[in-house]
Formats: C-alpha cells, structure tokens, sequence
C-alpha cells in the first residue's frame, strides 16, 4: 500500500527560490506552487523582520488556499551599510535582479575589501490550514565583491563571495550553494516538520 503523499504550497513568487525549494525537498511532498493555482493578491510585506513577512505570507496563502503554506522571506545584510538592504532587498532598486546588485555595486564603491563583509538571511515560514506556524531561519557570511560573477543562482548571488571557496554564490552549481546557503540551512531546520504534515 503506498501512503498518499502530504501536499504542501510553496508560497513565493520567486523563480529561483521555488527551483532551490523543490531541489531541497525532494520528492518526500507533493509540491504545489502558486502558477498550479487561480491568480491570487500578493500579501503586503510590511513587516520590519524576515520572520515577521515570511509569516504573514504563510499565514494569507494558507487561509486562501486551505493548503500548508511554506514562505520564504531572505534578504542581503551589507555590514558597511548598517545592514541594508536587509528587509528591503527586494525593493532595494526598481528593476531587475540585476539592476539591484549593480547599485550595490555603486553604493560599496570605493569601500575596502576588509569592510565589505555581509551575510545573506533566510526566513521559512510553515502555516498549516488551521493556523499552527513554525519559524526556522538561517544565515550564510560571506563579503561582496568589486564585480559581478557567475551564472548560476539569482538575486545578489553574482557579487556575493564565499571567502572559504573564493568563489562568488552564483560560480557555486545548484547543489553547492544549498549545501552552504541561508535557504539550505533553514530547510534543513523545517524538513522535519514538512514530513509530519
Ligand atoms: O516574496 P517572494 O514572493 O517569496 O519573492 P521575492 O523575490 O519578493 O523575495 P523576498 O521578498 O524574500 O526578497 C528577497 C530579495 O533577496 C534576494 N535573495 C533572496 N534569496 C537570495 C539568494 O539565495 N541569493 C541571492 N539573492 C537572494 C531576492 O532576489 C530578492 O531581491
Ligand atoms: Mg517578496
């Protein structure tokens, strides 16, 4: 007898966090994703904590599908800007993820290698239908860099380097950048949880 597999909405608009999800999940659920449901109003990220957002986006996704919800809510801490853009990261520049690091770039100009620290944080949030949340977070440091490299990942990944691999996140494949990630380490905090739905 083969037991029917927990179903669980992953809750992000996100292309690349949606391909890392499912990568990290594997085939232990059956992973909906909002394109498999009617359109539906994006909840407002209003928060002032990645925890508090990936929550709230949880929480709406849930109560309107009737689905667990697992939400990604991650951003970019830049020590040398007094931890911007943070929260903010995805509204940091209008645009494309692109445009985004390339102000990045221009704001850190002229700042030295040993003051361009910065770390990339992860918040997952799992809501079941009738209201049950868990929070797990994780966090990867690394330093940015004087110039955008590699193709993998998304986001800030081109001109976030990890110090240990000399390597920026985007020259790391799929499987590398999990294994050291803000996502991967979260995931791996919440996958028990995900296996008891
Ligand atoms: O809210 P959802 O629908 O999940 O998708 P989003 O892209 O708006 O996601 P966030 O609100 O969490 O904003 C996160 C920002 O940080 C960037 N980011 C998140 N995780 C990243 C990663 O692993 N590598 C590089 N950039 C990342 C991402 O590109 C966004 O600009
Ligand atoms: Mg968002």
């Amino acid at each position: 007898m083969t037991a029917t597999k927990p179903r669980l909405l992953f809750a992000t608009t996100n292309k690349g966090k949606l391909r890392e999800l499912r990568e990290l999940v594997g085939d232990a659920v059956e992973v909906v994703s909002l394109a498999d449901l009617p359109p539906m109003p994006e909840p407002e990220e209003d928060a002032d904590t990645l925890e508090g957002n990936a929550l709230k986006k949880a929480r709406e996704y849930a109560q309107a599908t009737g689905l667990p919800a697992l939400a990604d809510d991650s951003g970019l801490f830049v020590d040398a800007l007094g931890g911007r853009p943070g929260v903010y990261s995805a509204r940091y520049a209008p645009g494309d993820d692109r445009a985004r690091y390339e102000k990045l770039l221009a704001e850190l100009a002229g700042v030295p290698d040993d003051q361009r620290t910065a770390s990339f944080q992860c918040a997952l949030a799992l809501v079941k239908p009738g209201g049950e949340a868990r929070v797990e977070v994780g966090r990867c440091d690394g330093r940015i860099g004087h110039a955008p490299g590699g193709t993998h990942g998304f986001g800030y990944d081109p001109v976030f380097i990890l110090p240990d691999k000399g390597r920026t996140m985007a020259e790391l494949t799929a499987e590398e950048k999990s294994a050291i990630s803000h996502r991967g380490a979260a995931f791996r905090k919440m996958k028990p949880h995900l296996l008891g739905l």
